[in-house]
Order: C-alpha cells, then sequence, then structure tokens
C-alpha cells in the first residue's frame, strides 16, 4: 500500500488554459493516507474522473506531481503503479471461466497455484460467487460480470492502490448494498489504500473513512462523514451532503448574532466583521418547529419519509426545510421555528467562516 501525494496538481485539457475558469481539475495539495479508505464525491462533470485517471496513470497532469510513498510517478506508465481498477462496466474475459477471470491478476504476477487457488475461493465468497466458478463470464448478466470485475480488482493484496470509479451502478440494488458492505470489511481486513468515486452521499458515507468532496473542479473539503456534516467547509457540502441538504439563509453577521430580515438569529459563537456574500447555514435536524419560542415560519407541506418528518417552510421568503420527529405534531399552529445555535455556522463568499470566540460556556455545547 502506498501514500498518495498530490504536489500543486492540477488540469486541463484546453492546449493553453488561460485562467481558473479552463481547468477541469483545479491546484491541489494533499497527502492521502497510506492505507485509508476515500470516497471521491460529487456531482456529475466535477473532476472526479479526472482526478481518478491522473491517480491511475490514464492522463498526464498539466501541472504538478504525484508521488506514491514519496515516489515521483507523475510520467510513470499505469502498469508501472501497480494499482488495480474497477470501472463503471465489467471489463471480463468472456471465453475464460470465472475462477480464470479472478485468477488472471495473480497468474500474471507469477504466484503459485496453491496460493491462486485460495485466494480466488476467498474473493469468490466475498462476491458470493463460489458456485458459478467454473462457469464461462460469456452469458453471465452484466451485474454478475460487474462482480467478477470487482473481484478482480481486488485479489491482488499487493496493490499500491485499488481505484473503483463508480463500480456499483450496474448492480442491483440489493447486491449494491452487501457488495458496499463487503469492500467495507475487505479494507478492515487487508488495510489497502481505496480510492472510490460516486456522485452518491450513501456510497461515499457509507464506504469511506475520508470523503473528498469535488465541486467545479475544486476539492472543497476532505473530511469524515462526522464533519462534512457538522461543519461543512463550503456551503455546497451543505446541500449535498444530508437529505433534504443544509439551509442556507442570506444574513448580516454582527458578532455573536446573525440578522435575518431585522430578526436576531443566535450563533453559538462570535465572528470578526466579515466581507462578500454572507449566509448562515443550519441542518434541518439542528432546527425545531415551535408553538411559542423563536423566529415566525410558514409551514407549505409536510412529508412523511419514514424515520421522521420534513417539514417545508417559507423563512422570510426563503425555503428552509425542518426535521420534526416522527410522532412530532405538526398543526397549524406550530408557526414559529428556532435554531441550535452550536450548530449555525456562518459563510462567507460559500466557504464556512471560522469563529473568533466561543459565546457559550465551554462544555455547554452539544
Ligand atoms: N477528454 C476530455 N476532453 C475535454 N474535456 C473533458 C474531457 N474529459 C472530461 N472533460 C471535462 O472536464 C470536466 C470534468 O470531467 P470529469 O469526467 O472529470 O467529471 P466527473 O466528476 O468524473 O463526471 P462524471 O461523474 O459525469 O463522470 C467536465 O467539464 C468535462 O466535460
Amino acid at each position: 500500500m502506498a501514500k498518495i501525494t498530490l504536489d500543486n496538481l492540477a488540469h486541463s485539457y484546453l492546449p493553453n488554459p488561460a485562467s481558473e475558469e479552463d481547468y477541469a481539475l483545479k491546484e491541489l495539495n494533499h497527502d492521502w493516507q497510506d492505507g485509508a479508505a476515500y470516497a471521491l464525491l460529487g456531482a456529475s462533470g466535477c473532476g472526479k474522473s479526472t482526478l481518478l485517471n491522473i491517480i491511475s496513470g490514464l492522463l498526464q497532469p498539466s501541472q504538478g506531481r504525484i508521488l506514491f510513498d514519496g515516489h515521483d510517478v507523475t510520467h510513470a506508465p499505469t502498469t508501472e503503479r501497480n494499482i488495480a481498477q474497477v470501472f463503471q462496466f465489467p471489463v471480463v474475459y468472456d471465453t475464460m471461466t470465472v475462477r480464470d477471470n479472478l485468477a488472471f491478476p495473480l497468474r500474471n504476477r507469477g504466484r503459485d497455484e496453491a496460493y491462486v487457488a485460495e485466494r480466488v475461493q476467498e474473493i469468490a465468497r466475498m462476491i458470493g460467487m463460489e458456485d458459478m466458478l467454473r462457469r464461462k463470464a460469456r452469458g453471465l448478466t452484466a451485474d454478475a460480470k460487474q462482480k467478477i470485475s470487482l473481484g478482480r480488482g481486488m485479489v491482488r493484496q499487493d496493490v499500491n492502490a485499488l481505484l473503483f470509479d463508480e463500480p456499483l451502478t450496474v448492480i442491483d440494488p440489493h447486491m449494491k448494498w452487501e457488495l458496499r458492505t463487503q469492500l467495507k470489511s475487505l479494507h478492515r481486513d487487508f488495510g489497502h489504500t481505496m480510492i472510490y468515486v460516486t456522485h452518491d452521499q450513501t456510497e461515499a458515507l457509507t464506504f469511506a473513512d475520508k470523503v473528498v468532496v469535488m465541486h467545479d473542479g475544486r476539492v472543497v473539503q476532505i473530511g469524515t462523514p462526522e464533519e462534512l456534516f457538522e461543519q461543512p467547509e463550503h456551503t455546497f457540502v451543505g446541500y449535498f451532503i444530508g437529505s433534504p441538504g443544509m439551509n442556507v439563509i442570506p444574513a448580516r453577521i454582527e458578532g455573536d448574532k446573525a440578522i435575518v430580515n431585522g430578526t436576531e438569529i443566535e450563533l453559538g459563537h462570535a465572528y470578526r466583521p466579515q466581507e462578500g456574500k454572507l449566509e448562515i447555514g443550519v441542518r434541518p435536524e439542528y432546527a425545531r418547529l415551535s408553538q411559542a419560542e423563536g423566529l415566525p415560519v410558514k409551514v407549505r407541506r409536510v412529508e412523511d419519509v419514514g424515520r421522521h418528518k420534513v417539514v417545508r417552510a417559507d423563512f422570510f421568503g426563503h425555503d428552509i426545510n425542518i426535521i420534526a420527529g416522527e410522532d412530532d405534531h405538526v398543526g397549524a399552529d406550530m408557526n414559529r421555528v428556532t435554531f441550535d445555535a452550536d450548530h449555525v455556522n456562518v459563510y462567507a463568499d460559500d466557504w464556512r467562516v471560522a469563529p473568533s470566540e466561543r459565546t457559550t460556556p465551554a462544555g455547554e455545547a452539544a
């Protein structure tokens, strides 16, 4: 396994990029720890595949370097990088049996047959294909073929990294969950450095130790699922993670208060004067409907989503979402909202502002 260093990395598909806008991948500096599981998460076109292809060697970056354990591989071809890759669509040898497909990367490396047999059996169990090892890959469903691709990607234990590019797209929903869980346990058992590209937050959050959120060619946050939830560093992370995403409301900031339409909202911290487009961000989980307390809100619609209710409301002309408990009463008299001050974040030009000091005594926060 290897630590992966992205040093001053950027990429433009244009021959003479003039401005930042011309870069599909904007400048990035980061160490990806040896043995960690990362998910690259973002909407279509944000640059996930570009970054993955640079790591795998399919694409030469127009700027910067990529290092595996400190060794510069920027110009090394894919074959020299010792990585395993699984793509969106199955890549299998149709004329070979499932067993030979799974064994291929090991035989290619000259591993002895006893080890190959043992490892193939282990992987076949993991992907639920033990009974199919003798079958030819030809004629199998796309779903089964993709499982073989996943198995082949995972069969070698000595790779520098395992790269997955939306590998579960063709897998049926039930199997998706199972394979994701197996990938996670594989990671726990073998400690591969894994990078998993997806636009699906559930996939990213259940698979990864660290989620790399990309937006418009830029990495906007690298964090644990909890960090992304509690302290989104960019409003995009707030919208994109969570269901529904974070409420973002234009505001003025004065010390430890946000002012929305002339009304004060308590912040858990004080802030220095800020320039630019100012907003507060509060997750629907930290907003609460009330009869008597808080600021006026107009409930538009209530959606029962099983575990809880999602209340769609109007807050001084802004659409907001509030989560209410499954058994909570949401009547016409519920026309106020409170926000948990410790979970209100402040944003200037979409980036989270670090508070200057706490206003509530230490230890009191949630
Ligand atoms: N070969 C290419 N030539 C020119 N532009 C490209 C090329 N490949 C990607 N792009 C552009 O670079 C940007 C990032 O694309 P990329 O495929 O990396 O995004 P992505 O997040 O992987 O999207 P998706 O999930 O749809 O695959 C997009 O604007 C895309 O149109």
